[in-house]
């Protein structure tokens, strides 16, 4: 069985996407993500995004639409990436959880260290936004 996790592709008005570092002991530590969760029981992948994005940053998506969905195989477990782009949100975005942040144009992101699951959703953020 997969992990479900809504993740986030959240977008300013320059067409940069914001980035946050996972900690160093988690899984895929220290690598770039979208930043995101898990999906509770119960829960809709839109009220997990929702929470999780506010847990984390400190906002909330208010306009949003589906960008893709990426199954991944790691070792020691299954991902499956439920990727919404967020195109307006309330709120400035804080690293609540100390991680850090950087937002990044699409032609850097090539730059950026990520897990092996983000491969597809790097390739369709750079598609969406050059
Ligand atoms: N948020 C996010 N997770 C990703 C990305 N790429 C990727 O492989 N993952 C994986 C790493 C984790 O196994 C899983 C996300 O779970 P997580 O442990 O960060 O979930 P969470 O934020 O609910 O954290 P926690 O409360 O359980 O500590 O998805 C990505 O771009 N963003
Ligand atoms: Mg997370």
């Amino acid at each position: 069985m997969s992990v479900h996790v809504a993740v986030g592709v959240i977008v300013d008005g320059r067409s940069r996407v914001l980035l946050t570092r996972r900690a160093g002991h988690v899984h895929q530590g220290g690598l770039w993500e979208f930043p995101g969760g898990k999906v509770e029981a119960g829960e809709s992948l839109a009220a997990a995004l929702d929470r999780e994005l506010r847990e984390e940053l400190s906002i909330t998506p208010l306009r949003t639409t589906s960008l893709l969905e990426v199954k991944h195989d790691y070792s020691d477990k299954s991902v499956l990436l439920d990727v919404h782009v967020v195109w307006e949100f309330a709120g400035k975005p804080q690293a609540l959880e100390g991680q850090p942040m950087a937002w990044v144009g699409a032609s850097e992101l090539a730059a950026y260290a990520f897990p092996a699951a983000n491969e597809p959703i790097v390739a369709a953020v750079v598609k969406l936004l050059t």
